[in-house]
């Protein structure tokens, strides 16, 4: 883990972190940490546990053990109402936006802990630039708009809170490669420009670790390899089996006997 660095600097904490449902156990003794305005990421197949991981942090599931910190404050199975007043918001997977509300109405939604009309008006203005296409289409029902649309909005609702830490659950889901890359561009562009920390979870890892300031992989429940984006990505088995690069020598009717060594 990057304990290197100084508490001051860590926004987000999970130790030991285990999360089921019922007899299943989802995640199993998961620890890690993210750095103020940085981009963090945890990768992993189907089912592996990262959707467990955020709605454990955002208070939507109680973990059975370990904790979790934000900003040094243990918020370990708080009210998820509290979580987002606390500055932390969470765009889940499928985006979730209110199909039956304009899409200035889900903009404001999202900005519903807030008193500071002005700063409202102001960050609407932000995610109008990022996003012209919400302006465009501000006062229609946010039903109306495609899949990826729907992702640039439920990003722009969180941003609306003026968060700390924003969680994405897989923005790239049923997206095109192109939507998916201008989407990601723009999560970066977010960072870098607003200094928001992000917690990104994702299946698409040559998005993800581009994007990336640091990274976990994530395998049944478990945390196997943590690293730099720059680091992950040099390795054997991120190579192999998440970038879909093939090993030379290895000969594709002989790779599904290559076993993952996490070195
Ligand atoms: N509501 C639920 N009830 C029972 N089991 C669940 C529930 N949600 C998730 N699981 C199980 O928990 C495990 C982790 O699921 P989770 O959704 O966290 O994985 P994931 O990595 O986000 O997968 P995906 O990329 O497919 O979204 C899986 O075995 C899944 O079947």
């Amino acid at each position: 883990m990057n304990t290197a660095v100084n508490d001051d600097n860590i926004v987000l904490k999970l130790l030991n972190v285990e999360s089921a449902y019922g007899p299943i156990k989802a995640i199993r003794g998961v620890s890690l940490q993210v750095k103020k305005g940085e981009i963090a990421t945890v990768l992993g197949s189907n089912g592996a546990g990262k959707t467990t991981i955020l709605k454990t942090i955002s208070g939507i599931i109680d973990p059975r053990k370990g904790s979790v910190e934000f900003k040094g404050q243990n918020i370990t199975a708080m009210d998820p109402a509290l979580i987002v007043q606390s500055g932390l918001m969470h765009v889940p997977e499928g985006r979730e936006v209110f199909p039956l509300l304009s899409i200035r109405d889900n903009l404001l939604m999202g900005a519903f802990t807030r008193n500071d009309r002005d700063g409202v008006a102001r960050d609407m203005e932000v995610v109008f630039n990022y996003f012209p296409i919400l302006r465009e289409r501000a006062a229609q029902d946010a039903g109306l708009l495609s899949g990826g649309q729907q992702q640039m909005l439920a990003i722009s609702r969180a941003l609306m809170a003026n968060p700390d830490l924003i969680l994405l659950d897989e923005p790239s889901l049923g997206l095109s490669p192109k939507l998916t890359k201008e989407i990601f561009e723009i999560v970066v562009r977010i960072n870098r420009e607003r200094g928001t920390t992000i917690l990104l979870v994702e299946q698409n890892a040559n998005m993800a670790l581009n994007a990336s300031d640091y990274g976990y992989v994530l395998e049944n429940g478990r945390i196997v390899m943590e690293d730099t984006c720059a680091r992950l990505r040099e390795k054997d088995d991120i190579k192999e089996f998440y970038l879909g690069m093939k090993e030379e020598g290895v000969r594709a009717d002989r790779r599904w006997k290559k076993k993952k060594t996490w070195r």
